[in-house]
């Protein structure tokens, strides 16, 4: 080797992808968790699982269940061989206590390796999605996957009748719309969430504003997401996604 070639490269750390299926899907409606609907033949939670055990990034993937619903998962990776999940655990009662509940699952895990937490209810997670996350957390500690915000979005309130009025216009080009994965050196989102957990007022919709709120000196890195990262939450969403997928031509994933 010669005198000038530098540190030798850190060895790639492992990294785990978690799939967050332990909601309930009240604004679906229904009464099965909307991540068991059917999807282009599959059920939404599975169409996740492909695209991350197909990911060459992802070393291991972990499911987290609506606890009711955990034999169904373990069937549906059994019967598709998928080889990458190593366990289907329960979720918690938020998408938070979820997040929570992942961390927990990785204990044993070590502080340098990266987690990327995954809605279920994202089944057309893009695979170049899933690679520039992890290529970003090769020199970031925290990174969130965002789209820019076509509309304008307005900050709203009650006005002086009770009824509902804009209070503000944030200016419309600093504005993203995150989704996910997102993705954390251990370490980092084990700290936020430590102190998370201990604050009686904690409130939080996704796990960069975790570390956002506790961890304000770690920079989140924003990566490009895609309009077709979308969040199955409403009915008549299934009908979208089937055909985003038809456009894409089979599931996220595609292999195992
Ligand atoms: N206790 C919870 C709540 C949500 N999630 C997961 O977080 C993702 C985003 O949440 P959301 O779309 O809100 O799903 P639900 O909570 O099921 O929907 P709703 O809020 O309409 O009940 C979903 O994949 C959902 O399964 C979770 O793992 N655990
Ligand atoms: C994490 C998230 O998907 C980012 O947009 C979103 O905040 C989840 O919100 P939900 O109410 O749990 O669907």
């Amino acid at each position: 080797m010669s005198a000038d070639s530098g540190p030798p490269p850190r060895p790639r750390p492992r990294v785990t992808a978690a799939v967050l299926a332990g909601g309930v899907g009240a604004r679906m409606g229904g009464t099965r968790p909307k991540q068991l609907l059917p999807l282009a033949g599959r059920p939404v939670v599975e169409h996740a699982i492909a695209a991350f055990c197909a990911a060459p990034e992802v070393d291991d993937v972990i499911v987290l269940m609506v606890a009711d619903h955990i034999p169904e998962v373990e069937k549906i990776v059994a019967h598709r061989e998928y080889r990458k999940v190593s366990r289907v655990l329960p979720g918690g009662a938020t998408r938070t206590a979820t997040s929570a509940a992942t961390l927990r699952a990785l204990e044993q895990a070590g502080d340098d390796e990266l987690v990327l937490l995954h809605d279920a209810a994202r089944p057309l997670v893009a695979p170049e999605v899933i690679r520039s996350c992890v290529e970003a957390l090769g020199t970031a500690d925290a990174v969130g996957v965002a789209v820019p915000s076509s509309d304008t979005v307005v900050e709203a309130g009650a006005g002086p009748s009770g009824a509902e009025v804009i209070q503000n216009v944030p200016p419309r080009a600093s504005l993203r719309r995150m989704q996910t994965p997102q993705g954390f050196r251990l370490g980092v989102i084990r700290r936020a969430y430590e102190l998370a957990l201990a604050d009686p007022d904690l409130v939080a919709t996704d796990d960069c504003g975790v570390v956002l709120r506790y961890l304000p000196e770690v920079p989140v890195r924003l990566v490009a997401g895609a309009e077709s990262n979308i969040k199955v939450t409403h009915p008549g969403d299934i009908d979208v996604a089937e055909a985003l997928l038809r456009l894409r031509g089979g599931t996220a994933g595609g292999t195992r």
